[in-house]
């Protein structure tokens, strides 16, 4: 039988001492969508993105990956089966260069992490496969520059090679434009789109504009609840979700005086 949401959530709830952050969260994310969870301030997305990959444990409440529990799982562990984070948590070493970064997160993978005394000819295979990572996300001139010296949009995109190098199935993306100016944003917007071919994405988004260029299905969340979900077409017409955003900001200027 072939599963038609590759990732769900069933009543999702997380607490912090008596505080819902995240209430009674069903969430469905068919294979091959870009899928955005969106929402103002102080929604749950964080949350929400937190607890499916395995930082925070919920309160109650069930994660499935392919209709499998994966609640009480670690975050290796779901790596292994393939739902991978990446973004916002530099998983990239500042003073190696692009291609060694790449190498290391490939021998992540192999689980060969760090066999420093094999012989340099034995990774030879790796910087083949290190180096056809880096051409996808246009890097491919940038192999040999240390990641420390390279330019802020260019780090995302190293961070998106070494997330491919663990051969996700689902990704998982965390505010993948944060602070971008707009080129970098087409850009990145475009490099998303690009790898999303064959995988599914989930991504929390605050950027609207890129919300509607790449995702297929957009959920909602406000108050730690579900209030909308549809295309972007639909979802941005609906007068819950617009009450919403504008609550929120209205609720900002006021505390900022
Ligand atoms: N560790 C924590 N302890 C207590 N409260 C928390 C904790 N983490 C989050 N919260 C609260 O849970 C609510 C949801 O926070 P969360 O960060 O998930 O929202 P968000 O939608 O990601 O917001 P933003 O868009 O501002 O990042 C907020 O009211 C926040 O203060």
């Amino acid at each position: 039988m072939t599963q038609e949401f590759v990732l769900e959530t069933r009543g999702l709830t997380k607490e912090f001492r008596g505080f819902t952050a995240v209430d009674d969260v069903n969430l469905q994310v068919r294979e091959g969508h870009i899928h955005a969870l969106i929402g103002p301030n102080g929604a749950g997305k964080t949350t929400v993105f937190n607890l499916l990959t395995k930082f925070l444990p919920p309160t109650r409440g069930e994660i499935l990956y392919r209709g499998r529990p994966i609640t009480a799982m670690r975050a290796n562990e779901i790596a292994r089966l393939g739902l991978v984070r990446s973004f916002q948590i530099s998983a990239v070493f500042a003073h190696m260069t692009a291609l060694e970064n790449v190498r290391v997160a490939l021998q992540r993978r192999l689980g060969t992490s760090f066999h420093f005394w094999k012989s340099e000819r034995s990774l030879e295979p790796l910087d083949e496969r290190a180096l056809a990572l880096l051409e996808e996300v246009g890097l491919q001139d940038d192999a040999d520059v240390l990641t420390v010296e390279m330019p802020y949009g260019r780090k995302r995109a190293l961070e998106v090679a070494t997330t491919l190098a663990l051969e996700p199935t689902v990704m998982l993306l965390d505010e993948p434009t944060q602070g971008m100016g707009a080129e970098d944003v087409d850009r990145i917007v475009e490099l998303i789109r690009r790898v999303s071919t064959g995988r599914t994405v989930l991504m929390v988004e605050h950027n609207l504009g890129v919300v509607s260029r790449l995702c297929d299905r957009i959920s909602v969340l406000a108050r730690g609840a579900v209030l909308a979900e549809g295309d972007y077409a639909s979802v941005s017409k609906d007068p819950r979700v617009r009450e919403a955003y504008m609550g929120s900001e209205a609720a900002e200027e006021e505390a900022s005086g």
